[in-house]
């Protein structure tokens, strides 16, 4: 499903009643419409009584229309306009006049209007602001919001959550806190994103009459990850299904290079993450003074002491010894537990450059590369040469702050931004991790993906999400396809053991293995 900013949406408006003649009348018809239908099953039941909070915008002429069909489905409603509507144009004003010719009841709201009478209604319909929204909500807008959320009843957000920004997910003060946001035509960049996405409260995606290719004509290229766009956009159509004529060969072999003795549990989740995952095979390497104590413990897995010089880190193992282990690999995972060490910045470049395997680089590897970003006046690793196979990066937001030399809080003010940037500059796939994780191919395309929870907030469980997508990619996906897929499948596992649990803070990164 396609995701859109402002202008994004501007532009596919503009498109659709421009060259393809659908009238903007029409567009706004089906926009109340649909609104009215969703806002009738919040409400629950018939004859309910609707305020139907009304912006001086589109937004507002959207509220006006869904006002009328709420009336005509049997129901109270109210229009309480923030701004005059005398002041009112275009579209928003043939809506307030079809409004007043039916006798809609309705009152001027204004600053200094006393509070509404907010027991005398059972549902809130949000159609302040849309997408034209700039800014913080304004004079009699901040005011009505405010009441709004204090009200204690339901609302009914049209577009976007009246006070949230569409772009990024950011919200001002004050922004409606809502149980539902009926996303137009396609959901909006500030829906997806945190935190606004909680802000919006469940939402729903109703089309209005907007084709599909107005978006793609666009050049919209930012998507919600679903099972369809798993199969049309990603080209993922039946990706579990498998010939009966094969064997564990045909499925590829994963190398997972990771752990330390003080973080052995890291690769020993990667390993077992990447063989639930569905590939053929998998090799841990692993420092060879610890190897004993992880005999036994997985017996599908093959270990591979590395010559440590009894330190049990990867201080003394060489890039050379895990280069030469790589050959014929399917896919390499290096970093989940394997901490950092002297030069270990120009150790990964060795590794970067004398592998042909597709790389999955995670947690202390992404510290490597920031060094490399660090080190003033050779251009990070941007001026690494480029690779003939893939490269995913798996950050999570702190490392992503370092990787960009940027703060966190920079990094989630825009996640989907940052990203996209990342990724073209770089030439690599990039996974920004966290709620919604974010995935960024190098031509420029982003997927968020939907599922997962924030019982996943818990150590291991980016050691697992390294190991599936390094499966995956065995498995012979293309990046951006292990990437999406695997953030896709890790939170649907999550979920799952989340759905599973008396107490959902309970997950803990084995569980989501065994849910996949
Ligand atoms: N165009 C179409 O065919 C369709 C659009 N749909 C709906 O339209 C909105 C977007 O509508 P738009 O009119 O562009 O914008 P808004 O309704 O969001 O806001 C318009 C005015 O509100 C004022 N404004 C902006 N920011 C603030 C603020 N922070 N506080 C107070 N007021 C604000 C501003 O006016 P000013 O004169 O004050 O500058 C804006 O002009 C979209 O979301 C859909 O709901 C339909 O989908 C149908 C198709
Ligand atoms: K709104």
């Amino acid at each position: 499903m396609y995701v859109v900013n402002s202008r994004e949406m501007r532009a596919i408006d503009h498109y659709t009643i421009e060259q393809i003649g659908i009238p903007a009348l029409v567009l706004m018809e089906n926009a109340g419409r649909a609104v009215a239908e969703e806002a009738a099953k919040l409400a629950g039941g018939d004859s309910r009584r609707f305020a139907i909070l009304v912006g001086k915008g589109n937004n507002g002429g959207d509220g006006i229309v869904a006002a009328r069909h709420l009336m005509e489905f049997g129901n109270e409603v109210k229009l309480i306009y923030a701004t005059d509507p005398a002041t009112f144009e275009h579209e928003a004003a043939i809506q307030r006049d079809i409004a007043r010719k039916l006798n809609i009841p309705y009152e001027n709201y204004s600053e200094g209007s006393p509070p509404i009478p907010w027991r005398d209604y059972d549902v809130i319909v949000d159609a302040l602001l849309g997408t034209g929204s700039r800014g913080a909500p304004r004079a009699a807008y901040a005011k009505l919001i405010d009441e709004a959320n204090g009200s204690g009843l339901p609302i009914c957000s049209l577009d976007i959550p009246s006070g949230l920004d569409p772009d990024n997910g950011g919200v001002h003060a004050p922004c409606i806190r809502a149980s539902c946001t009926v996303a137009l035509a396609f959901s909006k960049r500030g829906l997806e994103q945190q935190p606004g996405a909680d802000y919006a409260g469940r939402v729903i995606v109703r089309a209005i009459g907007i084709p599909k290719a107005a978006a793609e004509q666009q050049g919209v290229h930012t998507f919600r990850i679903e099972e369809p766009l798993l199969s049309d956009t990603l080209g993922l159509r039946n990706y579990e299904q498998r010939s009966s004529d094969t064997n564990k060969g045909s499925f590829g072999h994963v190398l997972v290079a990771a752990g330390s003795l003080a973080m052995s549990g890291a690769g020993l989740l990667c390993a077992k993450a990447a063989l639930r995952a569905g590939c053929g095979l998998v090799t841990w390497a692993l420092p060879e003074s610890w190897l004993p104590s992880i005999v036994g413990q997985l017996p599908e897995i093959m270990l591979r002491g590395m010559s440590d010089q009894g330190l049990g880190d990867w201080s003394r193992i060489t890039p050379q010894a895990l280069i030469e282990l790589s050959e014929k690999k399917a896919a390499l995972v290096f970093g989940p537990g394997v901490g950092r060490f002297t030069d270990d910045t120009a150790w990964l470049r060795e590794l970067w450059e004398g592998t042909s395997c597709p790389l999955v680089l995670d947690a202390d590897a992404l510290n490597m590369l920031s060094g490399s970003s660090s080190d003033s006046g050779s251009g990070g690793f941007k001026a690494w040469p480029k690779r003939s196979s893939p490269v995913i990066l798996t950050p999570h937001p702190g490392e992503m702050a370092r990787l960009c030399g940027k703060s966190v809080k920079d990094i989630q003010m825009d996640r989907i931004a940052t990203a996209r940037t990342f990724a073209e500059e770089h030439g690599v796939t990039l996974v920004l991790k966290g709620a919604h994780t974010v995935i960024a191919s190098p031509a420029g395309d982003v997927f968020i993906n939907p599922t997962g929870n924030a019982g996943m907030a818990t150590g291991g469980t980016g050691d697992v999400l390294a190991g599936i997508t390094a499966s995956l990619l065995a498995q012979g996906k293309t990046a951006i396809q292990a990437a999406a897929l695997g953030a896709y499948l890790h939170g649907a596992a999550g979920d799952r053991v989340a759905d599973s649990r008396a107490y959902k803070a309970s997950l803990i990164a084995s569980d989501i293995i065994e849910q996949l």
